[in-house]
């Protein structure tokens, strides 16, 4: 712990969804390291365990084993894992999602029957599936966090399938929130604005959603994964111990806007 105020001291939770330090997940981790808690990572495949494993050494915290979502196999082998370990689990972070690239471009209109449901098993059906698990791991103060994002709400360029699937999504946070409510067990989203990570860099002109962020939020810039670390971080500790079924944007209050901004440049200059 470094710098902290230890309000995650003593809790231990599973993060799924660190590609590597760019990732959202990792920001979230970090945070919760920071404030004292116990951490263990997963990881999609040999590829990415190279990286996830350095940066759970860095933080202390364990890894436990490869997690391909689409398999539920791995989902299981997984929690069993978090049970011998840990016998239990305090909170869990999930930031999994998954879209064909060819249909992150273009019009929503040509998605096809085969990635409307690659896109919505993983990036919606599986927090369920893992909250299915992670339920029987926590007590009464466990908590549970999943990742989405503005195209949830409103149409956004190229967003398409995605967007339909963090609606979804979004949705099940509240039935999710509903269901392990009466066992003492929150369940609350991130909403995060544009951030360069690898699975941004599949989304169609995604420099240009960055630029027009920047230049039409209120806070007239981006944000960090630090910064939706710290608000991840909040959701999963006790002191959002009142708050569930709750979708929180971390967006520099983009969210808020409903037109483009006078003073920003002309659009054809922010896309360059
Ligand atoms: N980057 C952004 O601009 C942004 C904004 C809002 C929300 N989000 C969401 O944040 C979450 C994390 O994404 P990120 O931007 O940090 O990108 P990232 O590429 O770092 O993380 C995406 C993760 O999803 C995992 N994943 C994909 N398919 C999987 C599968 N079948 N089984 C298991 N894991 C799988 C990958 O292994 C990877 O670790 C996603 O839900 C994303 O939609 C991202």
């Amino acid at each position: 712990m470094s710098g902290g105020s230890g309000v995650m001291k003593g809790r231990r939770g599973l993060v799924m969804g660190v590609a590597n330090n760019r990732s959202i997940a990792w920001g979230i981790a970090k945070s919760c390291h920071e404030q004292g808690a116990e951490l263990a990572f997963t990881y999609q495949g040999e590829a990415l365990e190279k990286r996830v494993r350095p940066l759970a050494a860095e933080l202390g915290a364990a890894v436990v084993g490869h997690c391909d979502v689409t398999d539920p196999a791995t989902i299981d082998q997984v929690f069993e894992e978090v049970k011998r370990v840990w016998g239990g689990l305090d909170f869990l972070v999930h930031c999994i999602a998954f879209s064909d690239k060819d249909e992150l471009t273009g019009r929503y209109i040509e998605t096809s029957a085969d990635n409307f449901s690659k896109s919505l098993f993983i990036s919606c059906y599986s927090f369920t599936a893992i909250a299915q698990r992670a339920e029987k791991l926590m007590q009464p103060g466990g908590a549970m966090l999943t990742l989405t994002y503005y195209g949830a709400e409103k149409w956004m360029p190229h967003y398409n399938v995605m967007g339909v699937a963090k609606a979804a999504l979004e949705a099940s946070v509240r039935y999710l929130a509903a269901d392990l409510g009466p066992n003492g067990i929150r369940v609350n989203a991130v909403s995060a604005g544009p951030i360069k990570t690898l699975a941004a860099s599949g989304i169609g002109d995604f420099r240009y959603i960055l630029k027009w962020n920047e230049l039409n939020s209120p806070l007239r810039r981006t944000v960090t994964i630090e910064e939706v670390g710290d608000v991840g971080m909040y959701l999963v500790s006790d002191l959002s111990r009142g708050v569930t079924g709750e979708i929180h944007h971390v967006d520099a209050g983009y969210h808020v806007v409903g037109m483009k901004n006078p003073d920003a440049p002309d659009l054809t200059l922010a896309k360059d």
